[in-house]
Parts: structure tokens; C-alpha cells; sequence
């Protein structure tokens, strides 16, 4: 109490529980429902990301953090679904605290500003002609984007914002993601249910999901 003029009431602290389970789970499980529904539509992919993670964990069926550093691909992989998918395609609505002059438009202080990040990772002048395809090879050595980062340093990668309200949670969502996509391709092969197709529409809203959800059949391959 009295410190800095914001008490932790109860309520406070509810809705900083409730922003933290809203702003968690369904940005993570988004993010994995379209890489699996990007895997699936290319198996080269799927197979490539899959000999990767069976090399590096060898013999062992349980991933750990560590094994994650020697996983390049997997890491491209995620940071392409991000770029075609960010799971919140407008981020969350800033407001200008001072007036200021955008490419020639002035925007009063005050204003809502939302960012497309969901355009800007689509943007050809960004990532050339391929842009609406799924190339994790284009973040790796000889791809045309090598070293662009989803941490707010390149401003045509924006999945999780920049500056002094990014995700605070970069660092465990990241290599969250990466563990549960390598779990899912180590231990199973994936294809669709007999008789059903992809459909790769985003739902409307807030945060974009699949407009019908990816149901994918499971074939155990480690036992
Ligand atoms: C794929 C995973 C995730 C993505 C893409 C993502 C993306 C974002 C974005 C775009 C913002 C708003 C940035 C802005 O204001 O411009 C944000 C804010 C936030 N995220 Fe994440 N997020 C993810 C996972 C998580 C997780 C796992 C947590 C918590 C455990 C979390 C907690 C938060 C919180 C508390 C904020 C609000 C920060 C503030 O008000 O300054 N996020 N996230």
C-alpha cells in the first residue's frame, strides 16, 4: 500500500491474472493450430522440420530447453508461421501521446493507432514476390531475409509488437511454442481425416484462428 499510488487490490490483481491467462493461451495455441495446418499442406516441410528434430534429440523422446539452440529450422519454421499468421493481426490499439508526422500524414496526439502486422508480414516490398508463401528456408543462410528477428528489431516482422510495450513474455513464449511443435512432429506423423481438406481462412475478431479448426489425425511413430 501507498507505493506509487497503485494499491494491489484484489481486483487488480484478478485482472492481471485474467490478462495474463487471455494474452497466453490462446496467442500460443493459435500460433501451433496454423503451423500444423502450414506442415501438413507442405510435407516436404513437415518431414524436413521432423528429420531435424530426430537428429538432435537422437535417442531421447524427452525435448528439453537445451536441444532447442541446435534446432535452426524449427526456429524458421515458427517465425514463418508468425509472419503469415500473427495470432494478433493488429496488435493490441496504442494512443500517440504527441502530435507527429508520418510519411507526410500528421497524427494528433490522442489518436488510437493500430498496426497491420498481419499486412506488413505480407508486404512483397518486405519479402519479395514469394511473400504469401510458406518458406521457412527464406530466415536460414542464403534466404532472402537471414537474421530478421520476431523481437521487435525489424519492423517487417511484428508478432508480438516492439518498443516499450512488446509481449513481455517473448522469452517464454518462444521457446514454449518450440518445444510443443518439436513434441508434435517427434513423436507423430500427421494427415488429414479421410474425407476433409485444409481450410486456411482466418476467423474475424481480435485474434485470427483458422475460420474452421484444423482437425488432423495423429500416427505415433516413437513407440
Ligand atoms: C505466440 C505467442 C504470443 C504472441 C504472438 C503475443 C503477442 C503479443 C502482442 C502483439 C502484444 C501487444 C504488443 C503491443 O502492445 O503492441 C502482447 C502483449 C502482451 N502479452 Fe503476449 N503474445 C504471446 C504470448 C504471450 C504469453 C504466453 C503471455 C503470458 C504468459 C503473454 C502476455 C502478454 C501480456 C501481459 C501483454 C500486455 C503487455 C502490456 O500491456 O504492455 N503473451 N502479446
Amino acid at each position: 500500500e501507498d507505493t506509487a499510488g497503485l494499491d494491489l487490490t484484489d481486483d487488480r490483481i484478478i485482472s492481471i491474472v485474467q490478462d495474463l491467462i487471455f494474452a497466453g493461451t490462446e496467442t500460443s495455441s493459435i500460433t501451433l493450430e496454423w503451423a500444423m495446418a502450414e506442415l501438413t499442406r507442405k510435407p516436404q516441410t513437415m518431414a524436413k522440420l521432423q528429420d531435424e528434430v530426430t537428429r538432435v534429440t537422437n535417442d531421447k523422446l524427452v525435448i528439453e530447453e537445451d536441444d532447442l539452440s541446435r534446432m535452426e529450422y524449427l526456429k524458421a519454421v515458427l517465425k514463418e508461421v508468425l509472419r503469415l499468421h500473427p495470432p494478433a493481426p493488429l496488435l493490441i490499439p496504442h494512443e500517440s501521446t504527441t502530435t507527429s508526422i508520418v510519411q507526410g500524414y500528421e497524427i494528433p496526439a490522442k489518436t488510437t493507432l493500430f498496426i497491420n502486422a498481419w499486412a506488413i508480414g505480407r508486404d512483397p516490398v518486405a519479402w519479395g514476390e514469394g511473400a504469401e508463401e510458406f518458406w521457412p528456408e527464406r530466415f536460414l543462410a542464403n534466404g532472402n531475409v537471414t537474421g530478421v528477428d520476431v523481437r521487435g528489431n525489424d519492423y517487417q516482422l511484428l508478432p508480438f509488437g516492439a518498443g516499450r510495450r512488446l509481449c513481455p513474455a517473448i522469452n517464454f513464449a518462444m521457446p514454449t511454442l518450440e518445444i510443443a511443435l518439436a513434441c508434435l512432429v517427434r513423436h507423430f506423423d500427421w494427415g488429414l481425416a479421410a474425407g476433409t481438406c485444409l481450410e486456411m481462412g482466418e476467423a474475424p475478431g481480435l485474434t485470427t484462428p483458422p475460420s474452421t479448426p484444423v482437425r488432423l489425425v495423429p500416427r505415433c511413430i516413437t513407440t
